[in-house]
């Protein structure tokens, strides 16, 4: 309800009461008239006042009591107008100070009333007792409790566990406090406050969100991570062929027949087993048979069985579910199923657990397994090629590799050449080679001579295509010019041959005259080699037990067997 503001004439003057009544009247609580008096500069004129029905004045106000004063009175008083004095006025301020007090406190609720009505959080109030004062329309939202049922009862009964209780306990602000609401049971996260008003502790207000959808949200998002780190584990373990059927370089009889019958496999889907001497290009034609397969566009996953910890392997290849041990906090996809649809490269197959070899023989014959500690079987539709530099014939004949499992690899067989057997292709493929070297190392085109092409010739390339790639490197590394110097190339293959001639006279000597190498020395010497260039550290003996396309294991008993020093 709005109300006229009370018409006012002043007579006489006090400076202060002046001022108090222009602040009444900027305000809007009074409508000051005017001040009649004739001996104060600062006046208002009320010289042309006359009393009318039209200028109602409801107040005279007389700050002056002599007689030239109370006389002016008259001229302004109506039949309604009230006159007082100056006693009285100041009794009159208080009473207006009040109203505007009051009407400020009014405006500041209505204000509070429409934040807490729209607020988003619930909003509880309680007095210092713990007596619930009041809560807002989220609060019955999100708790499911009404109005009625909450106010007028102690937090102490009905919440003796929530941030208010707690402040009122410690009158001290409660941040992030978690609990359930008991008539929803809804998760909540509430801040609290104590109220202190001139510095007396009047109760304690809780405004609090419902987390349940933030948790929701929050544990999608945790699955979506999940997702992602897994496809991305599955992307890096995807392989798009590196190679193709032109990356085989050579025109022997011998790797004729081979690039022939790898064709010929690639029409279908048929197993293909791959043997031959390390540095032959076993996993270059695995590559490329899965590049012109139908099913090109599809995985190719290869898993080198000789470099992972057998322990490791089997979940390697088949994954495992959550939980299935101590580290398998979530699921993991194995090789087997990445490759699904695809091709599925079996590197060093020789070197595979009894266990691991029936697992596989399953997937062969039934393309079907189950993931490490799960139940489910899961059907794939993989091409496996499967390689080994070992004689499998001979470890199955030995009782170290399954006969059936044997067979079923050996569908198509294909028998990669050493480089020795087709020296004729050397010199296209040290072109080949040292174009594929220089742009990898981002060198400009280099060339050796015939006289060097023709030293590389003359040795007998134990460590096949990747000991030329080696060679071919550390040439192309050290030499300054575009065309390699023979002199450079014959240091290095005397190095090479020096190494050899060393255990060439040991066999010699040991053979009494013949000079037929026996296989032994030249084993040893190859080991031996081969730890000089890689080192007898763990990650070196890795690095050459596969280069000489054994397993570390195998070559762990090597070292011991020929009693090699180490180091
Ligand atoms: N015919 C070839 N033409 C061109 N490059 C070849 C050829 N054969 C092998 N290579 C190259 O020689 C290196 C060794 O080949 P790859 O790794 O395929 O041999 P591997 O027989 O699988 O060896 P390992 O048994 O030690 O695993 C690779 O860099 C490969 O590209």
């Amino acid at each position: 309800m709005t109300t006229m503001p009370l018409s006012l004439i002043l007579i006489g003057s006090a400076p202060e009461l002046q001022r108090t009544l222009l602040d009444w009247k900027q305000l809007g609580a009074i409508n000051l008239i005017g001040v009649w008096d004739p001996h104060s500069p600062d006046a208002i004129s009320c010289e042309s006042l006359t009393p009318s029905a039209e200028q109602p004045v409801d107040l005279i106000l007389v700050a002056n009591k002599e007689r030239e004063y109370l006389d002016k009175i008259s001229d302004f008083q109506q039949e309604r107008t009230l006159v007082i004095d100056f006693h009285t006025f100041w009794i009159l301020e208080l009473l207006v100070e009040k109203t505007l007090d009051l009407q400020a406190l009014s405006k500041s609720e209505q204000l509070f009333q429409t934040i807490s009505k729209y607020s988003h959080e619930g909003i509880q109030f309680v007095d210092a007792q713990g007596i619930v004062q009041y809560v807002n329309p989220s609060f019955s939202r999100i708790t499911n409790v009404s109005p009625e049922e909450r106010i007028g009862k102690s937090i102490f009964d009905v919440s003796p566990n929530g941030a208010l209780a707690q402040v009122l306990k410690t009158r001290a602000p409660v941040i992030g406090w978690k609990s359930t609401s008991h008539g929803s049971n809804v998760e909540t996260i509430s801040n609290a406050a104590p109220i202190t008003v001139e510095g007396e502790f009047r109760g304690a207000v809780t405004t609090f969100q419902d987390i349940t959808e933030i948790k929701h949200l929050s544990m999608e998002l945790q699955q979506r991570d999940l997702e992602i780190s897994s496809l991305h584990d599955h992307l890096r373990q995807v392989h798009i062929p590196r190679y193709t059927f032109q990356d085989i370089i050579g025109e022997s009889k011998s790797i004729q027949r081979t690039i022939e019958i790898a064709k010929k496999a690639a029409r279908t889907r048929s197993t293909v087993l791959i043997t031959g001497e390390s540095g032959t290009g076993k996993e270059l034609f695995a590559h490329a048979i899965h590049a012109s397969s139908s099913f090109h566009q599809k995985p190719f996953v290869a898993v080198n069985c000789a470099a992972i910890p057998a322990s490791l392997l089997e979940s390697e290849l088949f994954g495992y579910e959550k939980g299935a041990f101590t580290h398998a906090t979530k699921q993991k996809i194995g090789k087997i199923e990445l490759a699904n649809e695809g091709t599925l490269f079996l590197d060093e197959v020789g070197d595979m657990s009894p266990q691991l070899q029936a697992k596989l023989l399953r997937v062969l014959q039934s393309k079907e397994f189950e993931r490490v500690g799960g139940l489910a079987t899961i059907k794939v539709n993989v091409r496996i090629i499967a390689a080994t530099n070992h004689n499998l014939q001979q470890l199955v004949e030995e009782g170290a590799f399954r006969e059936d499992l044997y067979y079923r690899l050996h569908v198509i067989r294909l028998e990669t050449p050493p480089l020795r057997d087709r020296i004729e292709d050397l010199p296209a493929l040290v072109q080949a080679l040292m174009e594929r070297i220089g742009s990898r190392l981002g060198l400009s085109p280099m060339a050796l001579t015939n006289k060097g092409t023709g030293l590389l010739s003359d040795y007998h390339w134990p460590g096949n295509i990747r000991e030329l790639e080696n060679v071919l490197e550390r040439l192309m590394n050290e030499s300054t010019s575009s065309v390699i110097p023979d002199s450079l190339v014959r240091m290095h293959m005397n190095k090479l041959l020096g190494t050899l001639s060393a255990s060439h006279a040991a066999g010699q000597a040991a053979l009494s005259g013949t000079d037929i190498l026996p296989l032994r020395v030249m084993e040893r010497e190859q080991i031996n080699r081969a730890l000089s260039k890689y080192g007898t550290s763990l990650a070196g003996k890795k690095k050459a037990a596969n280069s000489l396309g054994i397993s570390i294991a195998t070559l762990y008993n090597k070292i011991k067997e020929y009693r090699l020093q180490e180091g």
